[in-house]
């Protein structure tokens, strides 16, 4: 039994929320300089102040999913059902903070087993019940928003209690665990047996095996164990109309891989139980160091070069100019300043920092491949700053979400967003994203800081990942970032313009409600209809994640 996360926190990170954040006070004054933040800022709404109107789920089936799964897990209460009220996007914590509307489910079921899970679902079809499957909580773009559709109401399937290591198959080194285990629960139960998955994303403390599954999550050491979908083996999927098991063998060619039908499917298919996932022993060498280089290009290239003469170290992560002048302006004190003239005496105009990190079963191992990276490394101008750099960056990989409580509470629009593309268009990718989010958030009193990264490469292209900060609108927090997204959306999708699109929708964030109008210019009309024909397959009565995926009118057609 793994300890359960609190759902009822919703407006924040941690139970502590900014408390808990390394935000000083040097680094307040210098986003007031930058961005033009007021001073003051509107201090969050309390849960009580939020509108939470009567569960509408018919006594008929309460009683039928009671009686699957027991009445104590069956929640009606207004902070269950408030805890699963979305996820944890910039839009859905100002909405627990008062701004706007949320969807709140009607009711919360817990199942106990994947069996239960199919007959829940079976139930719920039965009943005409709108089912959304809760993993962490952690999705950003509105994949756990509980929209009811055209159905009499909608419960949020909360995974909680699916929480068990099955199996572990050291020879094959494939371990079985339930959907509902989160990431640090699944390296501990792993850890008994030596092994590790190494998916580490920055929702790792809170997300969990079916989220990472469902949405082709991809953890900071994505270089070096791949994405999640590279290490499924196989699943078990729960359907209204029956369970599906795939994967059976390492490889094959008995048609099309429909695990990778699953993978990515968001509920909307299915609810997925169990993941057989490819694991590795646990490293026992980690040496993670940091380096600079001159400018966004020359970056790009060098990473570029790494993966291509495939030596990419396990964690590769390139700051464009502006993230790495945040970085040091939000660290402040005399070793920023320090590193800042030391790099001007090395020749370095525009610092980008790049970050590499080595796991490793031995020591001899992780020099062998430290040797590698830094033979083609050394082909391009760094400056090599060392270990507390890469160490620093280990310590503060969870902050950014603690973070985030302390922005918003500063007055902050504080979001993400993320993309991918091949090299050759990575630079016309980002300029354009750029141009796009500064444009819709620009004002006079108001300039944006948009900051950029590549955190995943492969040889033939990389991901972005901008983080956004600006002082947050008075009178619309919500619209004020609806519409720069829907910019950037434009930007990479180019919908509606008739050219092919910048780069995909999603890298790693999957689509949600609020990607969904941007699919069809990604996949194609006819793309859109194989999946839905999918979804009709599985889910004939439309219950599964309403709006999700495929978004309402997309079903509809
Ligand atoms: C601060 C922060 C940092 C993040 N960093 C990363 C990152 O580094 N890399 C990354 O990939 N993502 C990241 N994310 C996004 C998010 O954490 C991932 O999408 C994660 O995989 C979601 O897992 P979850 O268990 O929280 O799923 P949820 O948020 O509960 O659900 C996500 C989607 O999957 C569906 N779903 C959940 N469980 C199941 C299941 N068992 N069967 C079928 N469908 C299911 C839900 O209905 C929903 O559509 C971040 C999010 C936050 C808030």
């Amino acid at each position: 039994m793994t300890e359960r996360i609190d759902h009822t926190l919703r407006g924040s990170w941690t139970p502590s929320g900014a408390a808990d954040a390394a935000l000083p006070p040097h680094a307040l004054r210098w986003l007031r300089d930058r961005t033009g933040l007021a001073a003051a800022s509107t201090p969050a709404g309390p849960d009580s102040v939020i509108a939470v109107g009567d569960s509408t789920l018919p006594d008929a089936a309460r009683a039928a999913l009671a009686a699957l799964v027991g009445e104590s897990n069956v929640l009606l209460d207004r902070d269950s059902r408030l805890g699963r009220a979305g996820g944890l996007s910039y839009v859905d914590l100002m909405r627990h903070r008062g701004a706007g509307e949320l969807a709140v489910p009607d009711a919360v079921v817990l199942p106990a087993d994947p069996d239960q899970v199919v007959e829940v679902l079976r139930a719920c079809a039965a009943q005409d019940i709108g089912v959304v499957p809760f993993g962490g909580g952690t999705s950003v773009v509105g994949g756990v928003s509980a929209l009811r559709g055209d159905k009499v109401a909608v419960v949020a399937l909360d995974l909680a209690r699916l929480d068990a290591l099955v199996s572990v198959d050291p020879v094959s080194r494939i371990a079985v665990l339930q959907a509902g285990v989160r990431g640090p629960d699944a390296e501990r139960l792993l850890a008994a047996h030596g092994l590790t998955i190494g998916h580490v994303p920055q929702s790792f403390e809170r997300a969990t095996i079916g989220g990472f599954a469902a949405t082709r999550s991809a953890g900071q050491a994505s270089a070096g164990y791949g994405r999640f979908e590279d290490m499924v083996e196989g699943l078990r999927l729960a359907t209204p109309v029956g369970e599906w098991r795939l994967g059976s063998a390492p490889a094959s060619a008995a048609g099309p891989d429909l695990r990778q039908l699953v993978v990515g499917s968001e509920g909307a298919f299915g609810v997925i139980t169990e993941v057989a996932l490819r694991v590795r022993p646990t490293p026992t060498e980690r040496r993670y160091e940091g380096y600079v280089l001159d400018g966004w290009e020359a970056g790009g290239e060098a990473v570029r070069d790494l993966a291509q003469q495939r030596v990419l170290a396990d964690i590769t992560r390139l700051s464009d100019v502006d993230e790495t002048e945040v970085s040091l302006a939000l660290s402040g004190g005399w070793k920023s300043t320090a590193l800042r003239g030391y790099l001007r005496a090395r020749g370095i105009a525009r610092p980008c920092l790049l970050i590499l990190g080595w796991e490793a079963a031995s020591p001899a191992e992780a020099a062998v491949r430290r040797a590698a990276t830094l033979r083609v490394l050394g082909e391009h101008r760094t400056v090599r700053l060392g270990r507390p750099l890469g160490e620093a960056w280990l310590h503060g990989r969870f902050n950014g979400p603690r973070q985030r409580d302390a922005l918003l509470d500063a007055g902050v629009c504080v979001e993400t967003l993320e993309t991918a593309t091949h090299w050759s268009r990575l630079d016309e990718l980002r300029d354009a994203v750029r141009a796009a989010l500064v444009d819709a958030l620009r004002t006079p009193q108001h300039r944006p800081v948009v900051m950029c990264h590549v955190s995943h490469a492969y040889e033939t292209g990389a991901s972005l990942y901008f983080t956004v900060l600006v002082p947050r609108s008075e009178q619309d927090p919500i619209g004020q970032w609806q519409q720069a997204k829907a910019a950037a959306c434009a930007a990479i999708s180019r919908i509606g313009t008739g050219e092919p699109p910048l780069g995909t929708i999603s890298h790693h964030h999957a689509v949600g409600t609020d990607h969904a109008p941007y699919l069809a210019a990604e996949i194609g009309e006819l793309g859109v209809d194989v999946l839905g024909s999918v979804k009709r397959t599985l889910d004939p009565s439309g219950i599964l994640n309403p709006g999700k995926l495929l978004g309402q009118e997309l079903l509809t057609r």
